[in-house]
């Protein structure tokens, strides 16, 4: 029987996103503080709403900046209580091991699939504590709602585990297409557009995803590890 995939909920920026998300089988919880998005949100309102909803201590929650600044990072950090920081720029080897210096946190590098992000995987051996592959797309960083080509997930993996970190494949998944990319046996799963219903997290698609990735209502997302 295989193991469902990790999953990561991502780009969460309101209280009934949280609130879905919360009701979920969710390993990850994602907030998006870079401002290079649709769904930035701030540390004050993260912070309110964890106030409002509670700790929930079966699930981590991740921090997602790109090409921001130590400062800014750390001033997040200082302010919501993040198990993982995610980096999702083109920060280079130099500014993540700078960020590892500064956070307590395990700090994540998401890479733009093409044809050098294997090398790129490679680069930040040692340095990673995990990744993210998502979809490039000109102008976007991330939560495109796009896939990537699948057939180069294998390879992805296989470095991840030589490397001994998590590796979430990310971009454009959904219910609808959840079953194909499961034969690729991901190790972890990050989506933002795919349970959205009219831009906010959508209980019914998070739980037609859990169905069809194996996940049942008797399972929380602990008694899965
Ligand atoms: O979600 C965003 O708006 C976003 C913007 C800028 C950088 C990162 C962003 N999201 C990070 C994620 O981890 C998303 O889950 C990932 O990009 C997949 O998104 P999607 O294709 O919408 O499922």
């Amino acid at each position: 029987m295989l193991m469902p995939p990790v999953l990561k909920y991502c780009g969460n920026h309101s209280l009934n996103d949280l609130s879905a998300v919360y009701a979920s089988h969710a390993d990850y919880i994602g907030f998006v503080f870079t401002h290079k998005s649709k769904r930035t949100v701030s540390a004050e309102q993260v912070s309110q709403w964890l106030n409002q909803i509670g700790q929930c201590k079966s699930k981590q929650l991740v921090g997602v900046f790109a090409d921001d600044s130590l400062e800014f990072i750390q001033s997040v950090c200082a302010r919501v209580p993040l198990d993982v920081v995610q980096l999702h720029g083109g920060e280079s080897l130099h500014h993540l091991s700078a960020v590892k210096k500064i956070v307590d946190q395990s700090v994540w590098k998401a890479l733009h699939h093409d044809e050098t992000t294997l090398d790129q995987m490679r680069h930040f051996r040692g340095a990673a504590d995990g990744f993210i592959i998502d979809t490039k797309r000109k102008g976007t960083l991330g939560g495109t709602g796009i896939r990537f080509d699948w057939h180069s997930i294998p390879n992805y993996l296989s470095e991840a585990k030589r490397q001994q970190v998590p590796c979430f494949i990310a971009g454009g998944i959904t219910p609808e297409n959840i079953e194909e990319l499961m034969m690729y046996q991901p190790t972890g799963i990050d989506i933002a557009s795919g349970i959205e219903h009219h831009f906010g997290k959508d209980q019914a698609l998070i739980r037609s995803l859990e169905e069809k990735v194996g996940i049942n209502d008797g399972q929380t997302s602990t008694s899965r590890k």
